[in-house]
């Protein structure tokens, strides 16, 4: 897959009243260069509207379009990838669907990382590193430790996420991570573009 370094994942509570593309065009000019669709509120039908104006967007742009949970709709609309969790279709069934696209894989332990990877996962995430609002089922932190020790381990690609923020990414970057994921902090500033700037500032070693 296409190498990436800040990974955008849309969330649509943190903008009322701001149009979804609107937001995550923002983020693509700020530096954002992979977009995750992840709606648990909307109908199938809605979220497919919503994915066909994404990857209209991403291809414009050049940028990476995944979408999270319905693999019906990620092949709908041709996306690069689908994201799946510990509780979703295992990897091996989804690979069958899915061919040659991207699949990410949510773990939150080594056992997890390492079978991912043995699996053929294209990329995993490893979360949720800090107390996150932002899912509701969501496991304790995992702390940076698991960056350390995936970082130490993991051949494949691997991103963080789970309340990263502007004032904690460092904690992030110098545990080992060198690709991190947000939602609220990207998608719920009042300026996305600058926001992401900075993160893109920091990713390349010129932050302050
Ligand atoms: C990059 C990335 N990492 C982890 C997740 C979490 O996915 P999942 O475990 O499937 O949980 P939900 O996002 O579906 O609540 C993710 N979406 N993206
Ligand atoms: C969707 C999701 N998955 C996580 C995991 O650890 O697998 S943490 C998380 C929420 C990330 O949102 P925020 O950047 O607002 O904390
Ligand atoms: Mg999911």
């Amino acid at each position: 897959m296409k190498d990436f370094k800040l990974y955008a994942i849309t969330g649509e509570e943190f903008h009322p009243g701001r149009d979804l593309v609107e937001v995550m065009e923002e983020a693509i000019l700020g530096g954002v260069d992979i977009i995750q669709l992840r709606d648990k509120n909307s109908s199938k039908r809605e979220v497919l509207r919503k994915a066909q104006a994404l990857r209209e967007l991403t291809k414009k742009y050049g940028v990476t379009f995944i979408v999270n949970d319905h693999i019906d709709v990620a092949l709908a609309v041709d996306a690069d990838g689908i994201h799946i969790g510990q509780d979703d279709l295992p990897l091996s069934e989804a690979r069958k669907i899915v061919g040659n696209k991207i699949i990410g894989i949510s773990t939150h332990k080594i056992e997890e990382a390492r079978e991912a990877e043995v699996g053929g996962a294209d990329y995993i995430g490893v979360g949720p590193i800090f107390h996150t609002n932002s899912k509701v089922d969501v496991v304790d932190p995992v702390t940076t430790t698991y960056i350390k020790q995936v970082a130490s381990e993991i051949t494949i690609p691997f991103v963080a996420i789970g309340g990263i923020k502007l004032h904690n990414v460092d904690q992030v970057l110098q545990a080992g991570a060198t690709r991190v994921c947000m939602i609220s902090e990207i998608v719920g500033a009042e300026d996305v573009k600058a926001v992401c700037e900075k993160f893109t500032k920091i990713l390349d070693g010129k932050g302050e």
